[in-house]
């Protein structure tokens, strides 16, 4: 093996580096070939588009927005669209290459993409929002398709965006194409459970992993960075089976309760004040840093990206970190919770449970029929499960943390099915 070595890992990570050093590792642990290697460190295709949108006071602001297919091996690259003032080309090349071993991980038949914009959904009018997914939508008319790129919800996108995408691509066609898009409203074809879907496999993630760790739900307490449609769901559900959620937070700070949050009280608060738990007064202040480092047994980060780091790493008191978000942990702050003995559920494992459930909604889109919620939870609980005993078995056998082994799994298949395909 004559691989490029990767950047070397700088003081300040970014999210593109952390990936490649770890699939930098994995390669070499399964001794994968250098021709396959080099086509899978580098994206399929990569897009960025100038939307002008007319603002509500009728200027005319120009927003730049991202589509990146970091492989469509294993079939039409899959991936949700965040919009966000962090969104950056480095951002969306990392979350769409965590798409394609997330997918391969839980086994479903899509490669991987991200998408993006650079914007503040807060700071916009409904309207406002509408015209710029509208433009974004059109731009990407020849990339996305229900056989080609399905986009998805991601941080600060939801249903509502994913309906005015659904309406702008089937009108573009002529025809209403409801599979061009998953997470969409139910009426619209959208799958019951696909909203609570990724919380609820950080939920089978976790329990799963304490199942291991010989840690008893009940007696467990949990701290969750970002309360929104992964953190509160993981929240909701973990409280269900017996565990205390102690902490909280979301942008407007981080709010902790030694006796335990209610969760379905601070939903309703946050749903009632638009979005944000600013003044909840079911729990006390606390500075955002420090709930990262409170004495809990599970910690969910469920925000954005490098919040665990090489600087707090080893600050860090949880014994176990379930991923809800997608690259919490740089590179270098693995070695230092692994020598720490922190069981990390890694997200390309613990948050595909989205995915899984916009894979149901885009096999019951192409079928034309509704499943039931029972189906779908329990199909995709069967497949979080199987996942997480797949990885933890690799884990053991290739003696390497549940991060690795995740990566071992994924591109392991990515790399058979390429083969299998040849055409290089
Ligand atoms: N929605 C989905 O189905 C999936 C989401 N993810 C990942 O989960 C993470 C969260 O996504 P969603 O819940 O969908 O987004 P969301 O937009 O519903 O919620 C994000 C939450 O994080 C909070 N937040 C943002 N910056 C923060 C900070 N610096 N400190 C604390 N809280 C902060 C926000 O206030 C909000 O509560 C992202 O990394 C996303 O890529 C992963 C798989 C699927
Ligand atoms: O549901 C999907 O298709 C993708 C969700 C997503 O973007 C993710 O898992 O990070």
């Amino acid at each position: 093996m004559g691989y490029i070595e990767p950047a070397p890992i700088k003081d300040k990570e970014n999210p593109f580096e952390s990936m490649m050093s770890r699939f930098h590792i994995a390669a070499q642990a399964l001794g994968l070939d250098d021709e396959i290697y080099n086509v899978l460190k580098s994206p399929y295709k990569q897009a960025i588009v100038s939307l002008p949108v007319t603002m509500d006071d009728g200027s005319i602001k120009v927003f730049e927005g991202y589509r990146v297919i970091h492989s469509n091996i294993l079939g039409p690259s899959k991936g949700g669209v965040r919009y966000d003032m962090g969104v950056n080309l480095d951002e969306v090349k990392a979350l769409a290459a965590w798409m394609t071993w997330k997918c391969a991980v839980v086994d479903i038949p899509y490669g991987g993409a991200k998408g993006g914009i650079k914007c503040n959904p807060r700071e916009m009018s409904p309207g406002e929002i509408e015209r710029l997914t509208r433009a974004y939508t059109q731009n990407m008319h020849e990339i996305f398709g229900p056989d080609r790129d399905i986009p998805a919800p991601d941080m600060g996108t939801g249903p509502r965006e994913m309906a005015w995408m659904m309406d702008e691509y089937s009108r573009a066609q002529g025809m209403t194409v409801n599979a061009v898009v998953t997470g969409k409203p139910i009426v619209l074809g959208g799958s019951l459970g696909r909203t609570e879907a990724t919380g609820r496999g950080v939920m089978i993630s976790a329990l799963a992993a304490m199942e291991k760790m010989k840690i008893n739900p009940f007696n467990a307490k949990c701290a969750i960075q970002g309360f929104g449609n992964v953190g509160s769901w993981a929240g909701k559900l973990l409280e269900e089976r017996g565990v205390s959620v102690v902490a909280i937070s979301d942008v407007s700070g981080a709010y902790f309760n030694d006796g335990g949050i209610n969760m379905n009280e601070a939903i309703a608060y946050r749903d009632k004040n638009n979005g944000q738990l600013e003044g909840f007064p079911g729990a006390e202040k606390i500075n955002p840093d420090e709930l990262l480092l409170l004495d809990v047994d599970v910690l969910i980060p469920a925000a954005k990206e490098d919040v665990i780091t090489f600087d707090n790493a080893a600050k860090i008191k949880a014994k176990l970190i379930v991923e809800g978000a997608n690259g919490p942990t740089s590179a270098r702050a693995d070695a230092i919770l692994q020598e720490n003995d922190v069981l990390a559920v890694p997200d390309i494992l613990a948050n595909a449970g989205g995915v899984t459930v916009s894979y149901f909604e885009w096999v019951q889109n192409r079928l034309g029929y509704k499943w039931t919620r029972e189906r779908v939870n329990r199909r995709s609980d069967r497949i979080m499960k199987t996942s997480f005993n797949k990885v933890y078995e690799i884990s053991q056998e290739y003696k390497v943390s549940l991060r690795i082994a995740a990566y071992i799994v994924a591109i392991e298949k990515v790399s058979t099915t390429y083969k299998y395909r040849g055409g290089f």
